[in-house]
């Protein structure tokens, strides 16, 4: 895929919705079971639920896994669809490699837009940073946040498991989501990341 813009945000994303996975329309969409019959979700892969540019993909390596479930859980209550891409246990695992799965589901139009984390945060936003298609972010406060997506409309928000707490975090995964690109003057600075001159 290409890099496009994120959609502008449609407000806050309307008043939270009754729990985890659960939107407003009542129907579980973290249920993937496609024999269930206990909840109401259409199991036809081919109609989504939720729009693409809507999912928010997520991965870490070991240094931010407790980090990543708090920012999953904080999506889920927000009504938002997950995809949660790992690591998915305790192994010491390499962050490059978490940024590449991130950067397949982007490139392949899973989701349109991204959170990573490692220990720092600094390992796996070099990493993603050399995706050109991704502008991965590393925030450790709401007005990096902010301007992250007002200047350089980023699409991927990077957090340190071991740098930043979860409620820092959610503070700037909301301001990440609701924040729009401002344009003008930055749009011709985002054109030149994506086309460095050659050295
Ligand atoms: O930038 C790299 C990240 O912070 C990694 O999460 C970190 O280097 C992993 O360190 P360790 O292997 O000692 O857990």
């Amino acid at each position: 895929m290409t890099a496009g813009p994120l959609r502008p945000p449609r407000g806050r994303f309307g008043p939270v919705r009754a729990g985890p996975g659960v939107r407003a329309t009542g129907r579980d969409t973290t249920c993937r079971n496609t024999q269930c019959v206990l909840c109401c979700a259409p199991k036809d892969p081919t109609k989504r639920e939720t729009p693409v540019s809507d999912v928010i993909a997520l991965a870490s390596d070991h240094g931010a896994i407790d980090l990543r479930t708090q920012v999953r859980d904080h999506l889920a209550a927000r009504g938002l669809e997950t995809l949660d891409l790992g690591t998915h246990g305790p192994e010491s695992v390499d962050y490059p490699d978490f940024a590449a799965v991130l950067a397949e589901a982007l490139r392949d139009g899973r989701a349109a837009r991204g959170i990573l984390l490692c220990g720092t945060g600094i390992g796996i936003s070099i990493a993603a940073n050399r995706y050109p298609f991704l502008r991965a972010a590393l925030v450790h406060d709401v007005t990096s946040a902010r301007l992250c997506r007002e200047h350089n409309d980023a699409n991927v928000l990077v957090l340190g498991g071991r740098t930043t707490g979860p409620e820092v975090a959610r503070d700037c995964v909301d301001t990440f989501l609701d924040t729009a690109f401002e344009g003008g003057r930055h749009a011709r600075r985002v054109e030149k990341l994506g086309t460095p001159p050659a050295l």
